[in-house]
């Protein structure tokens, strides 16, 4: 590690320390005392360690921001390493050593104004609840989801909500576990068209009434769908091109979820394209996968983005310092997405819905 590049990161403003700084954790048995205090990382600090014990990092989902390791004296070299990368991407990042009475630990932390992310998602009271000296990572993503599962019932109040997005964009998975986490049922809208067409599959409805007879029946599921609470859908890709289905879709909250045109086609090819019509058989691999998806979206992009919520991988990745998105978790983005629902609700009861614009 060069020291110049330590350097450059304890330089970056900490100011998610301040937090931290005024932390006290209430009652600790096995810690001599309770204060907690906080030090940055500094070049000095880093290569006079190099002598103390091994420090083992562990990891939470991707976010594996907040590192705390008891009974360490030097910064280990992944946690440099994550810390690095976030300000290698202009993230503000900072390795810090934090007591814990006598116990020094190792805490990482990634300071990304760039979105409130980090600072809804790792509030220190996070800390004192766990208790620092317990050895747990701060973030326990199963039950923040609950917790914002509970934050965005009450901001909701039972609407709908229709999760939009490409083909493999995740709106199943992510749908399945929020409604789960909501206690809300989970609808594909693919499914009810199927079952309107007497259990063909979606290719064979394809096949048989064209892309128009799908269409229609598409529209005549989202209408129903629409009149409907507690439930989270996940729409077809298609099913933001029509006008009229918009009408629907309003009557819910619509959350776009905006994945990168080759990690798409990376998943879709994973699991073979050939349940999808509009991508030309499982034949093409990723190759005609990513052609063929690169103009879906280049067509369907400005409609996506009507969505009352956008969650952009793109960004979170960046934001927590993944090296891709292939690295985010479906938990991790179905956090995200309840925690931009709760920032929507809390503006919209303010304010109004955006027109939606072609
Ligand atoms: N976060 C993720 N990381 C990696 N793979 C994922 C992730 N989310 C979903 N996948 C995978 O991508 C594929 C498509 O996911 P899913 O079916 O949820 O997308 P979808 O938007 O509902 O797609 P479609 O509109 O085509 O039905 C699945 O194989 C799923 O396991
Ligand atoms: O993107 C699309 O137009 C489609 C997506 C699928 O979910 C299905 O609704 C169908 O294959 C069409």
């Amino acid at each position: 590690m060069a020291a110049a590049t330590i350097a450059n990161l304890a330089a970056v403003p900490t100011a998610s320390l301040a937090y931290l700084k005024a932390a006290r954790l209430e009652s600790s048995p096995q810690s001599a005392s309770s204060s907690l205090r906080v030090r940055s990382i500094s070049s000095q600090s880093a290569s006079s360690s190099s002598s103390s014990p091994r420090v083992r990092a562990s990891k939470c989902n991707c976010f594996e921001r907040i590192l705390i390791n008891p009974g360490c004296h030097h910064f280990s070299q992944d946690a440099v390493f994550r810390a690095e990368r976030a300000h290698h991407h202009r993230i503000n990042a900072s390795v810090n050593e934090v007591h814990v009475g006598n116990q020094a630990s190792e805490l990482v932390l990634i300071n990304a104004s760039v979105q409130q992310f980090l600072d809804t998602h790792a509030k220190c009271t996070t800390i004192e609840e766990k208790g620092i000296n317990r050895n747990v990572s701060v973030e326990n993503f199963e039950q923040l989801l609950m917790e914002k599962a509970q934050q965005v019932k009450q901001e909701i109040e039972r609407t709908c909500i229709f999760l939009i997005g490409m083909m493999g964009s995740g709106k199943s998975t992510v749908g399945r576990l929020m409604s789960e986490a909501l206690g809300y049922k989970f609808l594909d809208s693919d499914n009810v068209i199927e079952s309107y067409a007497g259990g063909l599959s979606v290719a064979e409805i394809f096949q048989t009434f064209k892309e128009e007879g799908f269409r229609k029946l598409e529209s005549q599921a989202l209408r129903e769908l629409s009149l409907t609470s507690d439930l989270v859908v996940a729409t077809g890709g298609g099913a933001v091109v029509q006008h009229q289905n918009w009408t629907y879709l309003r009557n819910g909250i619509t959350v776009w979820l905006d994945v990168p045109v080759p990690a798409l086609a990376h998943r879709v090819t994973a699991v073979g394209t050939g349940t999808r019509p509009l991508l030309g058989g499982d034949c093409g691999g990723y190759d005609q996968a990513l052609a063929r998806l690169s103009k879906i979206f280049e067509e369907r992009g400005p409609a996506y983005a009507n969505a009352d919520v956008t969650v952009s991988l793109q960004s979170l990745a960046l934001t927590l310092a993944c090296e891709d998105v292939s690295e985010l978790t479906p938990t991790a983005i179905t956090v995200q997405v309840l925690e931009e629902l709760i920032q929507h609700s809390r503006l919209t009861k303010r304010y109004f819905r955006a027109p939606v614009c072609y």
